[in-house]
């Protein structure tokens, strides 16, 4: 069996184009949906991806609010800059740029953000809200990359119902938060957290309908450990010198040999990581429209 390819890139691409749709009609209501975005220092990693945010946004007319400070700001620098941005009636949702510097209290920057306006969907107030209300229509912000994968799945005819779901990796941004999504009654899955204090992670992995691999270890999940037909989704972003190119490359948590066993294997790059960002502007259009509604 050689696995048929979970494609990132062409899904975001028509999330996109649906998106442009959606902004267009709320254009013809005279509302413009804008993402701001709070980048501290000169990381040039943390400086692409904000560019490729706004680059993002200018495809399907959302407008782009950028507050930029120097990586010497200050706790009340950053969180005067988290205010404007709560303020700010042309900013419809915003994320503030991770990693911040060292020594800043990031939990207390974030959990500034006015949650309605919080477009990555991690505010506890959104994630208490998606433990609370598991049986009412979601009316909040939902983390991205957990709503990027679930769409990636779907989209491609995978039925999460009744699947049996085993995430590797127990942080905040995958691990922790997707099962609050997968265990809603409109995907039904079922859903095993595993971690490195796990005992026995292969009992777990081999026999799940679906893999979700967020551990952030290369390679984790070999050939060995996936049920034949399984699904395998690589969520994991470690960055590896290719010997052939000497340049940086990103290498997922899943092994090449998985190809060979799974039905479906989502590519890294090219998986999750375009899902995350269409789900970013996702967010924004959804909280601009709840807004136009009310
Ligand atoms: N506030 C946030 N900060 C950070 C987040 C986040 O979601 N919210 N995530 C990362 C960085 N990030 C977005 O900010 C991000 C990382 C990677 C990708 C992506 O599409 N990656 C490509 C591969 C790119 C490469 O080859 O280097 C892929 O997976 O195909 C998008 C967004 C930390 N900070």
């Amino acid at each position: 069996m050689t696995a048929q390819i979970l494609d990132g890139t062409a899904t975001a691409a028509a999330i996109k184009a649906e998106l442009t749709q959606r902004v267009a009609a709320l254009a013809a209501r005279g509302v413009t949906p804008g993402l701001g975005t709070l980048l501290v220092g000169d990381d040039p990693g943390s400086r692409w991806y904000v560019a490729g945010k706004h680059r993002d946004c200018a495809e399907v007319g959302i407008a782009s609010i950028q507050e930029e400070l120097p990586g010497d700001a200050t706790q009340e620098d950053i969180e005067a800059a988290v205010r404007r941005l709560n303020e700010n009636p042309a900013c419809t949702g915003f994320i503030v740029q991770l990693p911040l510097p060292r020594g800043i209290d990031t939990h207390r920057v974030l959990e500034l953000i006015d949650p309605d306006k919080d477009a990555d969907g991690l505010h506890p107030t959104n994630l208490g809200r998606l433990v609370l209300r598991v049986n009412e229509p979601v009316t909040s912000p939902l983390p991205c990359t957990p709503r990027g994968i679930i769409e990636l799945v779907e989209r491609h005819g995978v039925d999460l119902r009744g699947a049996d779901v085993v995430v590797v990796g127990r942080g905040v941004t995958v691990g922790r938060s997707i099962g609050l999504l997968l265990t809603r009654r409109e995907v039904n899955a079922t859903v095993t957290l595993t971690h490195t204090g796990t005992a026995d992670l292969a009992e777990h992995t081999r026999n799940a309908d679906v893999i979700v691999a967020a551990a952030g270890v290369p390679g984790i999940i070999t050939a060995d450990l996936v049920k034949p037909g399984a699904v395998v989704v690589d969520v994991g972003v470690s960055r590896a010198t290719d010997p052939e190119t000497g340049k940086s490359r990103v290498v997922g948590d899943v092994d090449a040999g998985v190809r060979e066993v799974a039905s479906w294997v989502s590519p890294n790059p090219g998986g999750v990581g375009p899902m995350t960002r269409a789900m970013l502007l996702s967010n924004v259009v959804d909280t601009a429209e709840r807004l136009a509604a009310s």
